[in-house]
């Protein structure tokens, strides 16, 4: 329901008899409404599916449900795909009419993400186009406790105020109706794991002898799981596990056609807004304790174990020599901390800057990606293996994903601990950062580690949510 304290939108659509509005511009209304549960909103467009996406960051003070397409903004594989996805906001920004208050993560917001390899996406994630972010006809936004709903609308020669109103007042009835849904079971039938054990030691040992022979140090390497359930996965359901078991994580979902990646990354690669800029720095990996002792103890152990310090000493001198020139204060503590999971463990280094006036947030994307942390050291030489190597396509696994406004301010995580769902069929993705002293069994048990969350989830594990 509208807030009645709110601009009413009779007066908010009485401004645009005074815009001008040539050259197809762009409309976005700014309602803030009644609380209203964004999984519930995600489930009631069940209608929608293939338009729909869902975003909750890691600290858990914006979410975004999006529904419909109003706008795309796509970019092929060419060199220079952040620049070249900037330019096609750039077109944009000055066409796009905002009415309403503009508060933080209201208004234009436009949610996607970039492919892992710069390259055209083949068999598993071809309805994924490789750089590709949506203008939504609807967005829920849930900022610091507040609900706000935005509606846009591409205008044309048959555009009239009325209906622009009737479209909006539609949007928000739909809104009003929206039920808590019910929870559904789906049983996971089978797992197949196209990689053998044996593969994987092969994979793991060829990798170690490169790093101990070739100026490659650190190289990050996945495998995909494949389980096949009874039913189709109902993405509400794997959604509401997610948010409420995975904390600290970023939570996404993002339908296309018949398929959706969903996932909970615990890893921000950038923030921005105005010129704060965010990044983090995660890498080196263990489980948690079963007592408070056995978790205490885990800790330290991580915190003071050369291996994985090794990994994550990668990650943060690369991080901070990439966005050291884009930046007039940078913070980067000496020492990494605990950034703890449900059932995982991380050691983490956060990045605090002051963007130098005139950069933006793809110049950053455009520097970072990908970090130590999902591609590797070198990152040439990384790259090259990988790609010559891991049996696996990741689209947008451990790629850049998330949102940005017509302002550039915006957050991106990388899309770990994530999986491409399709019908009955989830593939999942884990990697793993593998240096000279690596043990491919070792590292086997930290890719299961990562991938039993979201194989959880999707598993329709009771959590008491029955709807
Ligand atoms: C690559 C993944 O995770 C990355 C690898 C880590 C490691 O090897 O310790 C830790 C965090 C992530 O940066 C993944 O989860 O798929
Ligand atoms: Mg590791």
């Amino acid at each position: 329901m509208i807030k009645t304290d709110r601009v009413s939108l009779e007066a908010q659509l009485n401004q645009l008899s005074f815009l001008n509005l040539e050259n197809d511009p762009y409309i976005a209304i700014i309602q803030e409404i009644d609380p209203v549960d964004p999984i519930d909103v995600y489930a009631h467009y069940n209608h929608k599916k293939g338009e729909r996406f869902y975003w909750s960051n890691a600290n858990g003070d914006t979410t975004f449900v999006g529904v419909g397409v109003c706008d795309e903004l796509a970019v092929h594989a060419t060199p220079q795909r952040f620049e070249a996805m900037q330019a096609e906001i750039d077109k944009r920004r000055q066409r796009i009419h905002v009415l309403g208050d503009e508060v933080d993560g209201t208004g234009p917001i436009y949610f996607g993400g970039f492919s892992f390899f710069n390259q055209p996406h083949k068999e598993e994630w071809q309805s994924f186009q490789e750089n590709y972010f949506v203008l939504p006809k609807q967005l829920l936004t849930v900022k610091d406790g507040r609900y706000f709903v935005t509606c846009h609308m591409k205008l044309d020669e048959e555009s009239t105020v009325a209906n622009i109103k009737t479209f909006v007042e539609q949007q928000l009835r739909e809104i009003d109706a929206v039920q808590p849904f019910r929870k559904q079971q789906s049983h996971r039938d089978a797992i197949r794991d196209p990689l053998t054990y044996v593969e994987w030691e092969q994979l793991i040992e060829s990798a170690v002898a490169q790093i101990q022979s070739s100026p490659l140090d650190k190289v990050v390497l996945a495998r995909e799981v494949e389980a096949i359930f009874d039913e189709r996965i109902a993405l509400e359901d794997v959604l509401h596990v997610l948010t409420d078991n995975q904390q600290h994580s970023y939570v996404f979902v993002m339908e296309q056609g018949e398929d959706a990646f969903i996932g909970a990354s615990p890893e921000r690669l950038v923030s921005v807004e105005q010129n704060i800029i965010y990044s983090a720095c995660l890498a080196g990996t263990t489980s948690r304790g079963e007592t408070l002792d056995e978790d205490d103890l885990k800790a330290w152990q991580l915190l003071h174990d050369e291996k994985n310090l090794e990994e994550h000493r990668y990650v943060v001198k690369m991080i901070e020599q990439a966005v050291q020139p884009l930046c007039d204060n940078l913070d980067v503590p000496d020492d990494p901390v605990i950034y703890p999971l449900t059932t995982i463990q991380h050691l983490y280094t956060p990045v605090k800057g002051e963007l130098t006036k005139g950069v933006s947030l793809f110049d950053v994307l455009s520097v970072l990606h990908p970090t130590p942390a999902l591609g590797g050291e070198p990152r040439q030489e990384a790259m090259a293996f990988i790609e010559s190597n891991e049996p696996i396509e990741r689209g947008w696994y451990a790629a850049p994903i998330g949102w940005f406004d017509r302002h550039l301010n915006g957050e991106f995580a990388v899309a770990i601990r994530s999986s491409l769902v399709s019908g009955q069929t989830a593939r999942l993705f884990a990697g793993c950062g593998i240096v000279a002293d690596s043990d491919a069994e070792a590292e086997y048990d930290e890719t299961n580690l990562k991938l039993t969350p979201m194989l959880d989830a999707l598993g329709g594990q009771q959590d008491g949510h029955d709807g």
